[in-house]
């Protein structure tokens, strides 16, 4: 059933019951609740949104206006949109399907304010799906993608619910209205945090899918002439098709592979969490925050690369780029806008800056901001071995971590408020918080082609793969290595060789590189893309499908075309 739910689609939108709402159960109820909701959300007895965005508000979840003020008189909670702008809007399946709700308030009780909470609201009746009284529903209209998603809108008008139904496994309000303060503010956002690392994995198979896509056609594809007289080539022979989609090949396994550190770390970090341990939630909040930034925003760029490299064809829908572009720029956005998330990256990394200059030994995925020499060592780089391409990775990055927080610190002592000083130096620390993740993703490339347990062969192209995303990482910000001298003009120029030669050493494996991302032709739902390369003959057979062809004359000729040519001859 939750299956056939899953591919259900046109306006039934269940993905956000499965990555959203169940897990905040998961997360933020207490065993009694769990008891009470998980099963039925599990089994797909109700059907949940996770419902925390407004009209007026999304990045900001301190600003959120909708209240949840507790009546001791009924131990109840009040839910109530005291304005337009607190009109929940965007939660998925929210419009037409989730017949509940994890509803973010802002919690009053004895007249005070505690900040957001996450409340259980049932929003349409289990009978006729009709809206509970006091709930108003719509979904929000059409959008860039996505739109077999009821992304929706729901107002509250003083809707009441059980005290139990505020999800309590940190916070809590007593019968009495006594407010019982969670070990971290910030425990009301872990379902955020476990959404974000997810965004990794979406991102690594988003990308693969739209490089198994381009490679796969850029085999079938034939066009023009490399020398005289000769058949037309397979595209993916010319080194520009190459220099376009390897990178994003190889994209598409660093990620992977980040995405496989992040969920260990999000088990281990929440793991010990749950034992009173909350030494480890600043740094996955900043790693979580920092890769689905990072991620979701080299994978959006990285299908368009892929969808221009299929030429005519892969503007069409045929070829299922538009639709993997449309869904990866929604997670550039989704789960906390990315700007904003790479700024809380930025955020950490300026702590622990300060930190190390303290005196402080920083360990996890700041360690290397310590341990990395100020001055640069110029000379003669072997700029085909790994080691040394992460180190320069590492020094990039702690030298822009750097130069960023001693701007900010010589604004201050200029007389410049903290958050003006932060302000002022935001573009900076977007560019060292970037570049502090792309040496993350570097290195743990690395370590993973070094240590993952395959044959010798596979390690190799893996080993290759790591060079050339490497590579192209440094050729693409050369201007950042260069800076202090830590890489002279020679070693870029030697990456420039290292990459041209990595690039025809992918080809041969490039074909195996995409099939062993093992996507079925139904899951890449694309011509260019399918297993057995018959694209031609599929292409056709789509395209005579489209609703367009259902008659020979369309019926617009007879309305539109028909009295316009006749005036047209007639004035002749
Ligand atoms: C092709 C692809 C296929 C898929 C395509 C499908 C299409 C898409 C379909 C489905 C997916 C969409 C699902 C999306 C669901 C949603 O969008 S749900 C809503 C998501 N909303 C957000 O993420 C909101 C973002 N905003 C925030 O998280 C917070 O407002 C903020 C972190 C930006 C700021 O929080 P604030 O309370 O104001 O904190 P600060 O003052 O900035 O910092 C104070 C300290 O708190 C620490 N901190 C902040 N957040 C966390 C956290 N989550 N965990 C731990 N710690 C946190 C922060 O580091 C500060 O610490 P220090 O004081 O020590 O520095
Ligand atoms: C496909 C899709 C599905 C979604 N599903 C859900 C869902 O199921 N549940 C849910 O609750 N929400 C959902 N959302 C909403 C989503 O979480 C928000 O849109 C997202 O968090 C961005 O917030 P915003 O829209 O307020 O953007 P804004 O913050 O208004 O972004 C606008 C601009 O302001 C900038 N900005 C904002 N704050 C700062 C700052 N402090 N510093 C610098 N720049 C800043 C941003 O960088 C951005 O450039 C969904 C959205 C989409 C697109």
């Amino acid at each position: 059933m939750a299956a056939a739910l899953q591919t259900l689609g046109g306006g039934i939108g269940i993905t956000l019951h499965w990555i959203a709402f169940t897990p905040t159960i998961e997360q933020q109820a207490t065993e009694e609740q769990k008891k009470k909701w998980l099963k039925l959300a599990q089994d797909v007895a109700i059907v949940g949104a996770y419902a925390q965005t407004e009209m007026g508000h999304g990045t900001f979840v301190r600003g959120l206006e909708t209240t949840a003020t507790y009546d001791p008189s009924t131990q109840e909670f009040v839910i109530n949109s005291p304005t337009l702008t607190s009109t929940k809007w965007w939660p998925g399946g929210l419009g037409k399907t989730a017949n509940h709700a994890t509803v973010m308030a802002q919690l009053y009780t004895r007249g005070k304010c505690y900040g957001p909470h996450n409340f259980m609201v049932q929003i349409r009746s289990l009978e006729n799906h009709q809206p509970c009284p006091g709930v108003t529903l719509g979904d929000i209209g059409p959008k860039m993608e996505s739109n077999g998603n009821d992304n929706g809108f729901a107002r509250f008008d003083h809707v009441r619910i059980p005290r139990e139904n505020m999800l309590m496994k940190f916070a809590r309000v007593e019968a009495d209205g006594t407010y019982v303060q969670p070990p971290s503010s910030k425990l009301a956002y872990s379902n955020m945090v476990y959404l974000r690392g997810t965004f990794v994995m979406s991102a690594a198979q988003a990308l693969a899918s739209a490089t198994t896509i381009a490679v796969r056609y850029s085999c079938v594809r034939r066009q023009s002439e490399m020398k005289p007289g000769e058949p037309e080539p397979q595209i993916l022979e010319y080194q520009t098709q190459q220099y376009k989609l390897f990178p994003q090949l190889a994209a598409a396994y660093a990620f992977w592979f980040a995405s496989w550190f992040m969920t260990q770390q999000h088990g281990s970090i929440t793991g010990s969490m749950e034992k009173g341990d909350m030494s480890g939630l600043a740094e996955l909040h900043a790693l979580s925050a920092g890769l689905k930034s990072y991620t979701t925003a080299v994978t959006a760029r990285g299908i368009d690369v892929c969808r221009m490299a299929c030429g005519g064809h892969g503007y069409s829908h045929a070829s299922g780029l538009p639709a993997l572009f449309g869904g990866a720029a929604a997670l550039c956005t989704a789960e906390g806008e990315n700007t904003v998330m790479m700024l809380q990256t930025a955020r950490y990394l300026v702590k622990c800056f300060a930190q190390s200059q303290a005196g402080k030994r920083l360990t996890g995925t700041v360690a290397y901001l310590s341990a990395v020499q100020p001055s640069p060592v110029a000379g003669n780089r072997n700029m085909s071995d790994l080691g040394t391409l992460v180190a320069a990775f590492q020094h990039r990055a702690a030298r822009m971590v750097r130069h960023a927080a001693m701007q900010m610190q010589g604004e201050m002592q200029k007389g410049k408020a903290r958050e003006d000083a932060w302000n002022s130096c935001s573009v900076l620390l977007i560019k060292a918080a970037e570049a502090h993740v792309h040496s993350f993703v570097v290195r743990n490339f690395a370590e993973t082609v070094q240590t993952v347990e395959v044959d010798e062969s596979v390690r190799a192209v893996l080993t290759s793969l790591c060079q050339l995303y490497s590579l192209y990482g440094i050729t693409e910000h050369a201007g950042d290595f260069l800076k202090d001298g830590y890489l002279t003009g020679r070693d870029i120029d030697a990456a420039s060789s290292h990459l041209s030669a990595m690039l025809a050493r992918v080809r041969p494996d490039a074909v195996a590189l995409v099939d062993a991302f093992d996507l079925h032709d139904k899951i890449l739902r694309s011509v260019l893309g399918r297993y057995d390369g018959r694209v031609y003959e599929h292409l056709y057979e789509w395209a005579k499908k489209s609703p367009l062809n259902k008659s020979e004359v369309h019926e617009s000729y007879y309305k539109y075309l028909q009295p316009f040519l006749k005036s047209n001859r007639a004035k002749l």
